[in-house]
């Protein structure tokens, strides 16, 4: 389904999406502030600073299911049409865990059909995102594995809680699968090649302190001001000319886009064939009942 069917059904009468609004902040934020609710995504803007904060609340683990990658998007391309925000903050709405990374139970026991959606969809945010003219910034407030970890790359900068239950990482290996040409390119071009190559085939989770030093991410500082930080941070990157930034962004970014696009079809394709494979279907479901297991 495309993403404007998807938006038709997450607005179906029923949906909890149905009737988001942007209103004023009953609390928090400066003067003029504003809050906007989905169900998975919460938006606190502050157009007098120019920024807004997209909080991911998908519990328990802010898994990256078909549903949150919609509302993502949507929450997005909005945010990508209001004059006032010029740059982003993504963050979990609850300290802990920043994103599980792509949901599992969305690459288990499905039809090649649904495969096809999903993987369409998570092509469609990392587009969005990393193709974004606004800048944006990472407040990384917990566990960040996998499609987490994609999703804070795809940012401008990233600032990490000082926790070391904290890790972020491509660990797709670790699973029993791997991480796509484009995944592999987001992390090249900001970790370079060599120190890629070892963290995805060992499937590395860092600790911040082994985070900062490889340069995943850019800052590491006490939990409690993680956002505020990014903030801090965001008007340094707002205060040069948008034209000027965005237009280097462009020129860095550009190649690694392009082949996604060139090969976006054939990706959908590769990814379906693979995920579909009895063996593939196998280590996923034993990876997803020893994590069910640890709780029953
Ligand atoms: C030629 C071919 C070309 C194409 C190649 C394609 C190759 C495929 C690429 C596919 C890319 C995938 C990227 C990914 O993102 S895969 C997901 C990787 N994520 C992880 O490994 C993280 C797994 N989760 C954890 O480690 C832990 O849950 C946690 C995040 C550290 C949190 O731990 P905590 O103890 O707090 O919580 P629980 O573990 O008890 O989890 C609570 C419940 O949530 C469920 N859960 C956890 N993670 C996921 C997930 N990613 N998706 C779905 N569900 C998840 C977990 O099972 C618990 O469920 P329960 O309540 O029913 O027990």
């Amino acid at each position: 389904m495309a993403l404007v069917a998807r938006v038709r059904a997450l607005l179906l009468p029923g949906s909890r999406l149905r009737g988001a609004t942007l209103g004023r902040a009953a609390n928090g934020g400066g003067a003029g502030a504003r809050r906007a609710l989905s169900h998975r995504v919460l938006v606190e803007a502050d157009p007098a600073a120019g920024v807004a904060v997209v909080k991911f609340r998908n519990p328990p683990v802010n898994s990256l299911s078909l549903e949150m990658l919609t509302e993502l998007g949507i929450c997005l391309e909005k945010l990508e049409n209001d004059k006032t925000v010029r740059g982003i903050v993504l963050t979990a709405d609850r300290p802990g865990i920043f994103s599980a990374g792509l949901d599992l139970t969305e690459m288990c026991g499905r039809n090649p059909a649904h495969y096809a959606e999903f993987w369409k969809a998570v092509q469609e945010l990392w587009l969005r995102l990393y193709q974004s003219n606004m800048a944006l910034g990472a407040a990384i407030n917990g566990t960040c594995p996998a499609g987490g970890c994609l999703l804070s790359l795809t940012c401008d900068y990233r600032i990490l809680a000082d926790n070391p239950k904290y890790t972020i990482g491509l660990n797709e290996t670790q699973l029993g699968i791997f991480a796509p040409f484009w995944f592999k390119d987001t992390m090249v071009n900001t970790i370079g090649h060599r120190a890629t190559e070892r963290a995805l085939q060992l499937g590395l989770l860092f600790t911040p302190a082994e985070a900062l030093q490889v340069g995943l991410v850019d800052q590491v500082v006490p939990e409690d001001q993680v956002q505020s930080t990014a903030l801090s941070v965001m008007s340094q990157w707002l205060a040069i000319p948008d034209h000027a930034r965005q237009l280097t962004k462009t020129m860095m970014r550009k190649a690694t886009v392009d082949q996604l696009l060139k090969h976006r079809e054939a990706d959908i394709q590769n990814f379906v064939s693979f995920i579909s494979r009895d063996s593939i279907q196998k280590v996923l479901q034993v990876y997803l009942q020893k994590l069910r297991k640890k709780n029953h």
